[in-house]
């Protein structure tokens, strides 16, 4: 149930070139499903946020499409090799109607909990703000206010980019929606805080003894 009136957007990569940096923790003929397990995870946290009113996920890949569509979010087709900031952009320009409060965020967090999400979308307005990743240097989250540029600066650095840019740095007890997965550590750090159902499963199907804990 929404009752929101935040348009998430959600770039997702071709899931043939996505998470470069997370090979080796699955073997290599699963890596495009883990990273579209994650995707889905990261999706079906964000359509359960109470404050989102809709999701828009940026891609060309159609597996992952067909994926996300089948969630309830609205698939904008991406320009290929666009890059993140201009798809998350060509996303947002997708958005209807001037007074949408906009949020950008990434596909690889599948520790997310709505309720971590709904706080910091609260704690957003008005303005520019955003949430860093949990090594403090990266961004998982841009929250815009209706008139405010989104201005999206992701990448090296983006933290103190976005910092830069005016936007206001956000904290809060958001564990999960910190946690991006980068790399193999990053993904076990998220099984720790509660990794998403479909994460779990694939790991279990390629035979990893993992605890999934379901988290608050
Ligand atoms: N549509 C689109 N999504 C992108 C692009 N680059 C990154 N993303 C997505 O943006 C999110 C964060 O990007 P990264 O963490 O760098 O993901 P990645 O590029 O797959 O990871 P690496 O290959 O390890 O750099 C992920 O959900 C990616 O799928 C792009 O050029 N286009
Ligand atoms: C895209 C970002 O980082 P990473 O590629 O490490 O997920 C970012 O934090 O802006």
């Amino acid at each position: 149930m929404t009752t929101g009136d935040w348009v998430a957007v959600m770039p997702v990569k071709r899931l043939g070139a996505a998470k470069s940096r997370l090979r080796g923790a699955v073997p290599a003929a699963r890596h495009g499903d883990l990273a579209l397990a994650m995707v889905r995870d990261t999706a079906t946290a964000v359509l359960a946020t109470p404050a989102v009113a809709e999701l828009l996920v940026v891609t060309d890949d159609p597996v992952t499409a067909e994926a996300v569509a089948a969630l309830g979010a609205r698939v904008v087709p991406d320009r290929p090799a666009a890059g993140l900031n201009e798809a998350m952009r060509y996303g947002a320009d997708q958005i209807a109607g001037p007074a949408t409060h906009r949020a950008v965020l990434a596909g690889d967090l599948p520790a997310l909990r709505p309720h971590q999400l709904d706080a910091a979308l609260a704690a957003a307005r008005p303005g520019r703000a955003f949430v860093a990743d949990a090594a403090g240097s990266g961004t998982v989250l841009l929250a815009v206010a209706p008139g405010e540029p989104l201005d999206p600066r992701f990448g090296l650095g983006s933290a103190a980019a976005h910092a830069a840019s005016g936007a206001r740095p956000l904290e809060g007890d958001w564990p999960g929606l910190r946690q991006d997965v980068d790399t193999p550590a990053d993904l076990r750090t998220v099984l720790g805080l509660g990794a998403g159902g479909h994460t779990c499963a694939l790991l279990r199907d390629v035979g990893l003894k993992v605890a999934c804990v379901s988290a608050a």
